[in-house]
């Protein structure tokens, strides 16, 4: 088995520019734990979210739980990603947001994920905005239930660019972010259980797909970007009971779903901020990269 220090060596000699055991990579330094803490006060250590998140699709139902929960850990800055039509819809969850974290700075961008100028854009105004980027948490997505054999090419490609497009440009633009405050950082992705196995009954072959290149997309980045101290990993909810799931047959799916989950219903959007939580946590997700956390009431089991 090579040392950490062969391997960084080797590490240096292909890739030159990475770190794996610089003294500045937080995956690497000691793990420090401050003295004379109450069991409590550890345990909040242990869970804080530090520094300023960028979430996309975070004006979403997902995305705005996940933010709750961010800020309830302790983030010190959110910028939201998200479209107008958005923002305008989730105005008043918006709000509540900001007025129940009045200390901390919660601000929106308009940009639609697919396009690459527009989230380096994006990406630079948070850095002007916030000073530094410490996570990304990709929730922007679609869905579309279209047999394969009638999908016009443009649906295919609507949920390819939206899912997995969307989700690398946004992963590239504040990867590169993080490599240059050399710093770390932690990028969190949504799949779904249709990147384990296929959805039923809906076809929902682009999907599927998209989700399972997401899958993917997060454990190859893990694999390049631990030496510069960045975690990337993923989240994959089964059926949540949200606005995503209605409409264009999906409500009439409801009951096939529940039928085949062992807890028998769909789950609550809070029910993945434990997930959330842990694998964007700096001490808790320490040691986890490249990793996803299926959160499905069991419902890949059977
Ligand atoms: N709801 C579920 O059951 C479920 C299950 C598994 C995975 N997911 C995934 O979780 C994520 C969030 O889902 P949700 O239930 O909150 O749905 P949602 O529709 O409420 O949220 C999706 C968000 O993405 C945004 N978005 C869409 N296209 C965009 C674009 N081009 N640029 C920027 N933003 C864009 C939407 O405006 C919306 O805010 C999605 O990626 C979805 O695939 C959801
Ligand atoms: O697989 C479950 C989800 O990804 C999603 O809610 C569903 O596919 C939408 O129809």
């Amino acid at each position: 088995m090579a040392s950490n220090e062969s391997r960084n060596e080797l590490t240096k000699r292909i890739i030159p520019q990475m770190t794996l055991s610089d003294a500045s990579n937080p995956l690497t330094a000691p793990l420090k734990m401050a003295e004379n803490l109450t069991a409590n006060e550890r345990v909040q250590m242990r869970f804080a979210i530090e520094g300023n998140a960028i979430v996309t699709g975070g004006a979403g139902t997902i995305g705005l739980s996940s933010i709750r929960a961010l800020l309830e850990h302790g983030a010190s800055g959110i910028a939201i990603f998200d479209v107008p039509s958005t923002f305008t819809s989730s105005q008043s969850a918006i709000d509540t947001l900001k007025k129940d974290f009045p200390q901390v700075a919660i601000r929106l961008y308009d940009v639609d994920v697919r396009d690459d100028v527009q989230v380096n854009d994006r990406v630079q105004r948070v850095v002007n905005d916030f000073g530094s980027v410490s996570l990304l948490l990709c929730f922007a997505g679609v869905v579309g239930s279209v047999h394969a054999h009638e999908m016009k090419f443009e649906e295919w490609k609507r949920v390819l660019d939206v899912n997995l497009t969307g989700s690398w440009l946004c992963a590239q633009a504040v990867g590169k972010q993080m490599i240059a405050q050399k710093s770390g950082g932690c990028i969190l992705f949504t799949c779904s259980i249709s990147a384990h196995r296929v959805n039923f009954p809906q076809p929902q072959v682009a999907y599927n797909t998209s989700k399972a290149g997401v899958l993917h997309l997060a454990r190859s980045l893990a694999a390049e970007w631990s030496p510069h101290g960045i975690r990337v990993n993923s989240l994959s909810p089964g059926y949540m009971d949200t606005i995503l799931n209605e409409g264009d047959g999906l409500t009439a799916c409801r009951e096939i779903w529940t039928s085949r989950n062992p807890m028998g219903r769909m789950g609550d959007v809070e029910e993945l901020n434990g997930a959330v939580v842990l694998l964007c946590s700096k001490r808790a997700g320490r040691y986890i990269t490249g990793i996803d956390i299926v959160v499905d009431g069991g419902g890949t089991v059977f």
